[in-house]
């Protein structure tokens, strides 16, 4: 374990720009991967659970290499054409490796064992597995659908019209990657929107992807299979949720004022701006443009009065891993925040409600845990009391960053019980965060 105490900072000011979007990320490793030829990628998060991705497709046949920072070349063995890997996959800390790569390999013929960390062994892959198996594919897994787990891909596979029972990306993207290399159409129906990095770049690489809006307003996505993937150029956007960490900071911290370079700002992804707007919040989108295929912008965040709100559940989708660093926000925001339809983060890489509740309250916050949410009364502005004890991070490292930022505005700082995970979605968040309070 690595503790760490978050002491109380004063104005955060300059600009940053954070890494690289990780579900981008994994996408361009995989799809690389899966082209024939070179793809070369800039701007790639070199945290862990992209490392996974990166280890699991050379373990199956395609070179992945480093060139420089951020700065990668694929070379790609084809669709159907991925190698038995000859050890099992360790997918260390990620969901987002586990369930994409159960996608690909569902209608390869190999078979893969998968496992995890104790954080990922605990979370559910029967929604993945359901689909998947559906398509032809076979499961040996732990108790209740978990890792390690052995998967006998398929083939051929069997196309299916799938509709998800969860509002998942994950689920939806190994149904669709399934597709790539399954005989004729395969159909996922979303009936609430998720990220849609696996149809952007999907089609990106050339696979044939529609997608339609059916009479009750679902999205229908279908992939032609057997399909050919041509290699790309891809400058990967900054990573909105890494974003997010230091847009709450700038906005509690008094006198702050940082400019955040490139983020990414897909509608799918860009809710925990709007949420902050609607408390209050003043970010600014400077110089919007267009990088990889998906809008990005800058953002000026500047210190302010930020006031509670109910947060819609709509909108829980497109922040669903900006929750607690929403809930830092709401704890110095004026009145109460209440948030609900959170179900989602139960199954995250810890209970995201039930660990941030602990974790605020022990922090010095005035929080209630209900069903599917938090009530939270600010502090008006006021900084927390801040923590006596380390806080329990349970190996999850969006926990982790969203009580750095608790701690920055504290009185006597917050204890954080372990920092390693961060290095999994944002090596470099300290370095950052000392240098900003610097
Ligand atoms: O597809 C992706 O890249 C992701 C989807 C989301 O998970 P779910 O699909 O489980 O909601 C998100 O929480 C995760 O960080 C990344
Ligand atoms: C939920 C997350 O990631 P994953 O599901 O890939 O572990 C996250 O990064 O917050």
């Amino acid at each position: 374990m690595r503790p760490r105490r978050f002491l109380p900072a004063g104005p955060l000011k300059g600009r940053i720009r954070v890494p690289g979007d990780k579900s981008i990320s994994h996408r361009s490793i995989m799809l690389g991967a899966l082209a024939v030829g070179e793809t070369r990628v800039t701007g790639l998060l070199e945290g862990e659970d992209v490392l996974a991705t990166a280890a699991a497709m050379r373990a199956m046949g395609a070179s992945v290499e480093r060139l420089e920072s951020g700065e990668w070349v694929i070379n790609g063995v084809g669709v159907g054409a991925l190698l038995q890997p000859g050890a099992p996959l360790d997918m260390g800390n990620s969901g987002t490796s586990t369930r994409l790569l159960m996608g690909l390999i569902a209608s390869h013929p190999i078979t893969a064992t998968f496992t995890g960390d104790a954080s990922l062994s605990k979370r559910p892959m029967g929604r993945v597995i359901d689909p998947l198996s559906d398509m032809g594919a076979i499961f040996e897994a732990s108790e209740g659908g978990r890792l390690p787990l052995i998967l006998k891909g398929a083939s051929p596979a069997v196309p299916i019209t799938y509709r998800l029972p969860v509002a998942s990306a994950q689920v939806k993207s190994a149904i669709l990657l399934a597709g790539l290399n399954t005989p004729g159409i395969t159909t996922v129906i979303e009936p609430v929107p998720t990220r849609d990095h696996s149809e952007r770049m999907l089609r990106g690489f050339g696979a044939e992807l529609t997608v339609e809006t059916d009479a009750e307003g679902a999205r229908v996505i279908s992939i032609r299979g057997e399909a050919e993937l041509k290699p790309q150029t891809i400058e990967v956007p900054g990573d909105p949720s890494s974003a997010a960490f230091f847009i709450v900071a700038a906005l509690v911290v008094p006198g702050s004022e940082v400019l955040i370079e490139n983020v990414g700002l897909n509608p799918t992804r860009a809710g925990i701006v709007e949420v902050l707007r609607l408390m209050g919040g003043s970010i600014e989108e400077v110089n919007p443009r267009e990088v990889g295929g998906e809008p990005v912008a800058d953002l000026l965040v500047r210190h302010s009065a930020l006031k509670g709100i109910d947060v819609d559940p709509a909108i829980v989708p497109s922040m669903v891993d900006e929750f607690p660093a929403l809930f830092v926000a709401a704890s110095l925001a004026e009145g109460v925040t209440t948030t609900t339809g959170l179900d989602e983060l139960r199954v995250k890489e810890s209970d995201r409600i039930s660990v941030m509740a602990a974790a605020l309250t022990a922090a010095g916050a005035a929080v209630r845990e209900t069903e599917d949410g938090l009530v939270i009364t600010g502090t008006g502005g006021q900084p927390l009391p801040g923590s006596q004890g380390a806080i329990a991070t349970h190996l999850d490292h969006r926990i982790a960053m969203s009580m750095a930022i608790a701690g920055i505005a504290s009185r006597s700082g917050v204890e954080v019980d372990d920092t390693r995970p961060i290095a999994t979605s944002f090596p470099v968040f300290e370095a950052m965060l000392d240098e900003l309070a610097a």
